[in-house]
């Protein structure tokens, strides 16, 4: 244990091998080369960006070029390649004329900015001549700001959808926070992924129980506690007990944990019966006793997620009783409520928040966890992210630099130098160095190896709050 997540801490190793000849095709007294980062459209129409400075911070920050690393690289691409192509006059330059540090500035619109699709989000240029080459060769780790950007959107646009149900059908929206827990841990592909996935989640809510979140929101963006989680039940601690031990379990559950939320999985033989007779009727006393100071929180975890929700909230209403909230829709009693934890994501929350709607019951009442969905179902064509070249000097003159492919005009690429811009109130990305610096939205991040802006975890909640007006329509 203890070795690095990629298998290596080296930068020079962090890159596309093809990147390790491009040094030689460029054309000849290449001087500059900026290159931008975009979310292209796709599924969602705006996007949360997210996750770039745990990109810088992890990778790009601080002496990162050494000799050592330097020799490692030179004798893994002699291997790799069968050949002598490394750069090797290039690194040693960058070593000995600016002491291991990057010369490269990276511009971003600020972490948590929600903004439409088709903006420019960050810029990167080289800041020496000789280094012309660098641009481009961190495309690779920087272009996985994908993965965050993706799973920050994506858990928004269900936060969005809860916000509306609870406004519809909840007296207040103070449980929102606590709506989504991240339940995707083990359905990463990585615990580095779940760490970076998991904090973008948090980015919108704090509940989950990716504990590689806490660290990485702790380490990355400063936050000394990004999420929190409850005592809760999995098949082990309830099938252990045995088929006819179900009611033993859940009654261990209250006792061992007699005050606060506490959830109990049960749906292990037979959902109706553990929530009606056992729940209802056994139990009944020891969960009624909790009374404010204690809530159990029942989670179905298999069938049809809109059919069993409204089917454990009647089995529940008829044995605990409801009440009608301000907005007339049914409420039970404050210690007992639900989570359903099986099936969720962007395309199935809204049919289970309708169809509690429908049968009268308030989306207060329920809470969602989601994994796969959540964390690992979305690829970088999901938001479509790319990163291209859009500005280059040669020779001393400049180039406005782009693709435009016949086959294919939606990978058309910006071109000249780029600022992203408000025109009333509207991002725009003003292109062809047609821009006006001083209004750019984009600031500099990262310069010659330093860090220049460290976003504090609050600040970029902040930035990629919800509106809760808009959704109360
Ligand atoms: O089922 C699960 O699978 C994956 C990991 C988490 C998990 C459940 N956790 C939980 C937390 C808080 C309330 C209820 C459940």
């Amino acid at each position: 244990a203890g070795l690095e997540a990629a298998g290596t801490d080296n930068v020079l190793l962090v890159t596309d091998s093809y990147k390790v000849t491009h040094h030689l095709q460029y054309p000849p007294n290449t001087s500059i080369v900026c290159s931008y980062f975009e979310s292209r459209g796709g599924k969602f129409p705006t996007t949360v960006f997210f996750g770039l400075q745990y990109i810088l911070k992890r990778w790009l920050v601080g002496q990162v070029v050494t000799k050592e690393k330097i020799q490692e690289a030179k004798e893994l691409y002699e291997l790799h390649f069968g050949q002598d192509i490394f750069n090797e006059e290039g690194w040693n330059y960058i070593l000995e004329h600016h002491n291991g540090y990057l010369p490269l500035r990276i511009k971003a619109v600020p972490e948590g900015t929600v903004l439409p699709t088709k903006n420019v989000l960050f810029t990167v240029e080289n800041t020496d001549p000789k280094c012309f080459w660098l641009t481009n060769y961190f495309e690779t780790v920087l272009v996985q700001a994908w993965y965050p950007m993706t799973v920050a959107t994506n858990s928004r646009y269900q936060k969005e959808i809860i916000a509306k149900y609870l406004h519809e059908t909840a007296d207040s929206l103070a449980g929102l926070p606590f709506k989504l827990h991240d339940f995707g841990f083990r359905g990463c592909s990585s615990v580095e992924s779940a760490g970076i996935g998991g904090t973008a989640h948090l980015v919108n809510f704090v509940g989950t129980d990716t504990i590689s979140a806490l660290t990485t929101a702790r380490k990355y963006y400063g936050c000394h506690i990004a999420g929190f989680s409850i005592p809760a039940a999995e098949h082990s601690t309830i099938t252990t007990w045995g088929e006819h031990g179900e009611k033993e379990a859940f009654r261990n559950m209250l006792q061992k944990f007699p005050t606060g939320l506490v959830a109990c999985v049960s749906d292990s033989y037979n959902i109706w019966h553990a929530c009606g007779e056992v729940w209802g009727e056994e139990l009944k006393e020891e969960v009624v006793s909790r009374g404010d100071n204690g809530t159990l929180v029942i989670r179905p975890d298999s069938g049809e997620p809109a059919e069993i929700v409204v089917k454990v909230l009647e089995i529940l209403g008829e044995k605990f009783g409801t009440t009608l909230n301000s907005k007339g829709y049914k409420m039970l009693p404050p210690y007992v409520r639900v989570i359903q934890g099986d099936g969720i994501s962007y395309e199935s929350l809204a049919g289970i928040l309708e169809n509690m709607k429908m049968h009268g019951w308030s989306s207060d009442l329920l809470a969602f966890g989601s994994g796969g969905a959540l964390l690992q179902r979305m690829d970088r064509d999901t938001q479509k992210c790319a990163f291209k070249c859009s500005y280059a000097v040669i020779n001393g003159k400049e180039i406005n630099v782009f693709k435009d492919p016949v086959t294919d005009r939606g990978k058309t690429s910006k071109k000249g130098r780029l600022t992203l811009e408000k025109q009333d109130r509207n991002f725009v990305t003003v292109q062809e160095g047609r821009g006006d610096p001083a209004k750019d939205e984009m600031k500099v991040v990262f310069e010659n190896g330093k860090l220049l802006k460290d976003f504090s975890f609050e600040e970029i909640r902040r930035n990629a709050e919800i509106d809760l007006v808009k959704n109360e329509n």
